[in-house]
């Protein structure tokens, strides 16, 4: 076997190497050192957000469990934004755009330094991707630490989260809630560290990351303020050391057959939309074949096990109680419906991660069995037509009648989108166009939690349609439609809808049209002028210049 050191001693070896040396000496080294392995500790601890803030204990963990199994930590930061807050404003255009600093930051960190392996630590929900992405563009030996969901807040015996809030918005705003019950409940939605509660993009991500292989069992839904999670540190930091010696790598992971087990993972717990450009964006860093329509390939044999937030009614923690993600995964291989031989960061297959798992408790009904499934097919669908011959994606499970043809109310931002709802302004049976919001126009697709959010409390979910060629946070569910490709900003159909124009939404159909004669759009077409950028200097110029369209997953390095 070569050294655990293979990558590390470029930088630590020979004569040419004393000045390098020396700059390890500064920092406490010994010359013993120089023959373990270097191993990044990415840390996204950041008093920015809860879902950051209970993450420095873990970094910390991940040193002295790094220590003690031999090996030479190293930390660097990355950064985060914060969904919740940045929501509804200009400030979520740099969501996605964190994606690809996250990424470009330990890709980086693990090049420049040749370090022979990383554990990556995050909480919001793009650190899980982007973490990844920079993991599989280095290529070392790399485990994913999840830093943990949030426990539920609680008003008036009803468990809350982000998303209570972002609804009660709509509730109070529509004069359905008092501003006593407004204020207690924005008071007491987050109760202290860990990421958003339901099964939103943070816990889908993570939970499918388990799926995946790279992060370790029964890790993703464990709460923040447990102690089980710094447990799990010290577990991941001997495990990736002995992945550092067998050098098993993310890429060796990262396969067509572990994706397609993290899609079908992120299928029958009800997960978010987000995933679906993620996966695209991680199966690009991985060198993986993997399209768009591969999610409805998924979709189709895979059942909602699941009833969790935001269409259900638990949150993570629950499914955390009542198996996690193991009793998913042992649910779903029982029934051929994961791939049991593909190889783990623990150095075992899913098969043999799973054997000791026991069958799904009677006392719980998080987790339902395959023959009693919540929806038989998947939620996650991809929808094509004349208004997005790429695709989009809908969450297409939860709605009484998930098919509407109506009359598009159209909005280029969506603050006004915003304030027409607010306003009263929107009726059932609308279908409401969010547009100039892709990842060239928006740019890096916001999330559009606000409107959706305020529709629902307003009573607006299932009967207005919503399409979108921005993003949705996880929190998002009725009858919406995002990532509509092509977007606006490359004159794609949707930057043609004129007001009262008519649009089907048809998800039985798998179907999103703009019920004008082909005829009349090309005309409309013809006349159509791109917009000025939004951004000519900076990261959020940058993005739109380089971002690919959603339905290759808005990456940032795609050269082909
Ligand atoms: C704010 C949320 C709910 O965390 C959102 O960012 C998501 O995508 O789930
Ligand atoms: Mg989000």
């Amino acid at each position: 076997m070569t050294a655990a050191n293979r990558r590390s001693k470029n930088i630590t070896e020979g004569v040419a190497r004393a000045p390098n040396r020396s700059m390890y000496y500064g920092m406490g080294y010994q010359e013993g050192d120089f023959g373990k392995p270097m191993i990044g500790v990415a840390n996204g601890h950041s008093t920015i957000t809860p879902c950051n803030s209970g993450l420095q204990k873990l970094a910390d963990a991940a040193v002295i469990g790094l220590k003690e199994a031999g090996a030479n930590p190293q930390v660097f930061g990355t950064p985060t934004i914060s969904d919740g807050m940045a929501m509804g404003t200009e400030g979520m255009k740099y969501s996605l755009v964190s994606r690809e600093v996250i990424a470009d930051c330990v890709e980086t960190c693990v090049g420049g330094q040749w370090m022979d392996g990383v554990l990556v630590i995050g909480g919001c929900d793009k650190n899980m991707p982007g973490g990844l992405m920079g993991m599989l563009r280095a290529n070392v030996p790399s485990l994913y630490i999840y830093g943990g969901t949030i426990l539920p807040g609680k008003y008036k015996g009803q468990d809350l989260n982000i998303v209570s809030v972002f609804e009660a918005v709509g509730q109070f705003s529509a004069g359905k809630m008092s501003e006593e019950d407004f204020c207690q409940i924005e008071k007491r939605a987050i109760p202290g560290s860990g990421s958003c509660g339901g099964m939103y993009t943070a816990n889908t991500m993570s939970s499918s990351f388990e799926a995946l292989g790279i992060s370790l069992p029964y890790s993703s839904t464990m709460a923040n303020v447990e102690d089980e999670v710094v447990e799990n540190v010290k577990r991941a930091a001997a495990i990736l050391v002995e992945a550092v010696k067998a050098d098993l790598k993310p890429k060796d992971i990262v396969t067509k057959q572990a994706i397609e087990n993290a899609v079908a993972v992120i299928m029958a717990t009800g997960g978010s939309t987000n995933a679906v450009l993620h996966y695209l964006a991680i199966a690009h860093a991985a060198g993986v074949e993997w399209t768009i329509d591969d999610f409805e390939r998924v979709r189709r044999r895979t059942p909602v096990l699941c009833d969790l937030k935001p269409s259900g009614k638990y949150l993570a923690i629950d499914l955390h109680r009542a198996g996690g993600i193991p009793a998913v995964m042992k649910e779903l291989l029982k029934h051929g419906l994961l791939h049991g031989d593909c190889i783990t960061i623990t150095g075992k297959t899913v098969a043999e991660n799973l054997a000791e798992v026991p069958d799904l408790r009677a006392d719980q009904d998080v987790i339902r069995p395959v023959s009693q499934p919540i929806y038989s097919e998947g939620h996650l669908a991809i929808l094509k037509g004349n208004l997005s011959p790429e695709g989009c994606v809908a969450k297409i499970t939860g709605l009484k009648n998930p098919v509407i043809t109506g009359p598009a109310r159209v909005f280029d931002d969506e603050q006004s989108a915003l304030a027409a709802i607010m306003a009263g302004k929107i009726q059932a049976g609308d279908v409401m166009v969010l547009r100039y919001l892709g990842p060239k126009g928006g740019p890096g697709m916001p999330e559009m939690l606000a409107p959706t959010g305020a529709l629902i409390g307003q009573g607006l979910g299932e009967s207005v349609g919503l399409i979108t060629d921005g993003r949705f946070s996880g929190g998002t569910w009725g009858m919406v439609v995002g990532h509509v490709a092509p977007e606006a900003y490359e004159g794609g159909t949707i930057a043609l809808v004129q007001e009262g124009d008519s649009i089907t939404i048809d998800a039985h159909q798998l179907l999103l049209q703009l019920n004008v004669p082909a005829e009349e759009i090309a005309r409309r077409k013809a006349t159509w002028v791109r917009p000025a950028p939004r951004y000519t200097r900076g990261v959020l110029a940058k993005f739109a210049f380089n971002a690919s369209s959603a339905s290759s997953g808005a990456v940032l390095d795609k050269f082909e």
